[in-house]
């Protein structure tokens, strides 16, 4: 794990250009270390983009990026990346820990070849993520949650400073969804870890997230959580009603905004109701989500 105070990622004036398009530009942001950040944005706004300019796998037509100090694709082997296609890129029938080699033999072939301490290191990376006892399963028989804690473990074994993940809550159920928060805030608190999730619905990540790249207009910006969590901002950047709610116990909501409603559903579920209600799902429940202001 790096121990350097410098930043883990740098943009200054940055733009991406595809064909004839320019995907995104003006960005000048600075990423903190230890840092979990959400890249938001609504569809083809960019944010897979922005992890491929991070990875040196497209070119910036502007500007400079700096990567764990490096020009981006320099510093690849430091950090972890789950694609947002992860299950139709692995071959289903490798196994768990098969697969979790791959993260530091980067090939399918030659398992002959793979040494005792790779695979502790596997199996390592497999106990952090919970999934030790699926080791021998073929990915076919695992459900799409435990394909994707694979999947965060094979980005995990060969000990990165930075994890990116593309959307990697679309298609699990909630059970999962919190499974995977769970994973991402160990990682963050226990190791350090500086994480990048791109997330099209932030409540679930809202417990565990300090900052946000925002794809607006076209620019990408970071800012602080609180920063981000303003109701003005996250409707412009939707480009539909969002209102940020926060509950008498200061936990926060991203909400679709009341005033499109019609008046007996938005009468349902005023915000007062919400509270009660997220009250009586705590006590009742683990499928809520919330988070503490102030990070
Ligand atoms: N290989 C490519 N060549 C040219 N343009 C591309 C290519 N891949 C993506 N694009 C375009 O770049 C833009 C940004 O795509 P990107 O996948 O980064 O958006 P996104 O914000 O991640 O979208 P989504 O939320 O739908 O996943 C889109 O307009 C897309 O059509």
């Amino acid at each position: 794990m790096g121990t350097t105070n410098e930043p883990c990622i740098i943009c200054d004036d940055i733009a991406i250009q595809r064909g004839d398009t320019t995907i995104w530009s003006h960005g000048t942001f600075t990423i903190p270390r230890g840092t979990v950040t959400a890249i938001v944005g609504t569809n083809g706004a960019g944010k897979t983009t922005l992890l491929q300019a991070e990875l040196g796998l497209i070119p910036l037509s502007h500007g400079t990026m700096t990567v764990l100090g490096g020009a981006p694709g320099t510093t690849n082997g430091r950090i972890g990346y789950v694609p947002q296609s992860y299950t139709s890129e692995i071959d289903s029938s490798l196994t768990a820990e098969q697969s979790v080699l791959l993260g530091l033999t980067g090939t399918r072939f030659g398992f002959h070849l793979v040494s005792r301490a790779q695979r502790s290191k596997a199996l390592e990376a497999m106990e952090f993520i919970g999934i030790s006892d699926k080791a021998h399963l073929r990915l076919s028989e695992l459900s799409g949650g435990l394909r994707q804690r694979v999947a965060i473990a094979q980005a995990l074994v060969s000990d990165p400073e930075l994890l990116m993940l593309d959307e990697p809550l679309a298609n699990l159920d909630l059970a999962s969804q919190r499974t995977t928060v769970h994973i991402l805030r160990k990682l963050n608190r226990e190791l350090g870890m500086t994480i990048q999730v791109v997330a099209h619905d932030l409540n679930m990540l809202l417990p565990i997230l300090t900052g946000a790249v925002y794809l607006l207009d076209g620019h990408p910006h970071y800012a602080r959580l609180n920063e981000v969590l303003d109701s003005k901002l996250l409707t412009h950047l939707y480009g539909t009603e969002v209102q940020v709610v926060t509950t008498p116990q200061g936990d926060m909501f991203v909400m679709p905004g009341l005033d499109d409603l019609d008046p007996g559903i938005r009468d349902m579920h005023d915000t007062r109701e919400l509270a009660r209600s997220h009250q009586h799902a705590k006590h009742t429940t683990t499928h809520h989500t919330h988070t503490q202001t102030g990070r």
